[in-house]
This record gives C-alpha cells, structure tokens and sequence, in this order.
C-alpha cells in the first residue's frame, strides 16, 4: 500500500529560518522543498511571461501579485500527486492561502516566531547566492571560501532589502498579511508554531513533531527539487 502523502507548510518572517529549516526537514525526511523564491527565479531565469511580470515586482523590494503567485504555483502543485512536499514562502497573503486550500488539504503549518534583535542580526549578515537563492551567514553557516558560493564558485552578494533600515517595514508588512493566515490554519488545527532564537534549538522540537506524522528517511534518499 502506497503511505499516504504528506503536504506542510512553512511560515515566518524574513529571517525567521524557513529557509534554513526546510533544508533539513528535506534532508531528514525525505520531503520535497519547494520554494516560493526559488520558483520565481527559475521563472524569471527562463524569460516566462509571469517571470518577466515577477521580476518587475521583485526588483522593487515588492510582493507578487496574489493572482500571478496562485497561476504560478497551483498548476505545479496541482501535477505533485505522488510526492510528499513542504513549501516554502507561500501561501503569504490570506489570498494565496484560500486559493491553495482548494487545490489541496495541508497536514501541518509550520510557524516561525523570532525575536526583531535576532532577525535583524541574521539579516544584516545573510549573504546570498543569487542565481540558486542558497544562503550563508557569516557567524551560523559561512561558505567555505569567503564570498563564494560552495558549489558554483561565483560570488555572493547582500540584498538592501536585509539591513536593518528596510526590515522594520518588512516585519510590519509581514505581520499584517500573516495574521489571518495564521489565525486561519489555527482556526483548522493545523498550526505548530515555534518561538526562539536559535535554529539548533527549534529544531529538535520540529524534528520530533514530524517523526510522529511522518517515518524519517536516510540521508541518501534526499533531494530538494526546485519546481521547474
Ligand atoms: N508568496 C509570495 N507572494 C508574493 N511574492 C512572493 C512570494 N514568495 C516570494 N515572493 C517574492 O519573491 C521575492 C524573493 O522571495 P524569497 O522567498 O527568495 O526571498 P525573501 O523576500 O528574501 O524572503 P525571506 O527573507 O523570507 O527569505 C520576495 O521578496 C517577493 O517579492
Ligand atoms: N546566527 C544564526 N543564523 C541563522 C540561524 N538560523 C538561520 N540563520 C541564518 O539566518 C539567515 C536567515 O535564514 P533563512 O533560512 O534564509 O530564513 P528565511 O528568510 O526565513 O528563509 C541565513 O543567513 C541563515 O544562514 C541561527 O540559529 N543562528
């Protein structure tokens, strides 16, 4: 008998570690992550016709427009039907979370509550490698060769968008969309959320919670699958 699929989400501040922790979510039990960013960056990449109009958005320190996420997103979603997944980075507007709530019924949410001091810290020290969006921080995981990216080799750059000037606005635009999206998937009983200051210390938390829902998978059988 086939095991039954398993679809999360993961939701937080910019900072908050999503990124971070779906990697070993992934890692640990065999999930596939999906991105919102890296979705959008393989778009723009390709020169798609809702690539080019994203862009226009992003370059502007903006949100996508819900309607170009959901035509994005959902049709992909929609062609997953043999695989477990966790996504990160959408639904972020209560928009996107109705619209994925009819394409498919989430097991789990995934709350990331930390304090403005530490994603302020984290922020201002995040260096990213833009073509892939992985990420690196100087102090809690550096590349290996300063500035570079660990397999591409080309250099890493800071977004404006990280320092301390431009999060205040982020955390506030963050708070007022999330909320409802929040209070929806509480409303549902599916919300887990987590609070700290360390990604270490959250994580056996959401490691032992998913082991009840979900059987760990050996390292080797991993993968995180950008959506093409
Ligand atoms: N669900 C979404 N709805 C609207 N726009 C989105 C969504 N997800 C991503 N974007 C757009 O794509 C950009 C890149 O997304 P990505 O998640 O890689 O980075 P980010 O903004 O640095 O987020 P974070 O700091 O939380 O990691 C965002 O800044 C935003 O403009
Ligand atoms: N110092 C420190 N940095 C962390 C920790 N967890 C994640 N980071 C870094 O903080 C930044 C934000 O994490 P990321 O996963 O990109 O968060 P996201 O914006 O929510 O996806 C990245 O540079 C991470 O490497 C932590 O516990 N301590």
């Amino acid at each position: 008998m086939m095991a039954k699929l398993f679809r999360a989400v993961i939701m937080g501040p910019p900072g908050s570690g999503k990124g971070t922790i779906s990697e070993r979510i992934a890692q640990s039990f065999g999930l596939k992550h999906l991105s919102s960013g890296d979705f959008l960056r393989e778009n723009i990449a390709a020169n798609t016709e809702a690539g080019v109009l994203a862009k226009t958005y992003i370059e502007r320190g903006l949100m996508v427009p819900d309607h170009v996420m959901t035509r994005l997103l959902l049709p992909r979603l929609e062609e997953m039907t043999r695989h477990s997944w966790l996504m990160d980075g959408f639904p972020c507007t209560l928009a996107q979370a109705k619209a994925l709530n009819s394409t498919c019924d989430l097991d789990l949410v995934i709350s990331l509550n930390i304090p403005y001091e530490t994603l302020k810290d984290r922020l201002s020290d995040r260096w990213i490698h833009l073509a892939s969006g992985r990420v690196y921080n100087m102090g809690f995981n550096p590349p290996r060769v300063q500035g570079r990216d660990d397999l591409s080799g080309e250099p890493l750059i800071q977004h404006d968008n990280d320092q301390p000037e431009a999060l205040v606005s982020r955390l506030r635009h963050y708070k007022d969309v999330a909320k409802p999206v929040i209070d929806l998937y509480k409303s549902k009983g599916i919300l887990h959320t987590f609070s700290g200051t360390e990604t270490d210390r959250i994580w056996p938390y959401i490691n032992s919670l998913l082991s009840t829902k979900i059987p760990s998978r050996p390292e080797t059988d991993t993968q995180h699958i950008p959506l093409p």
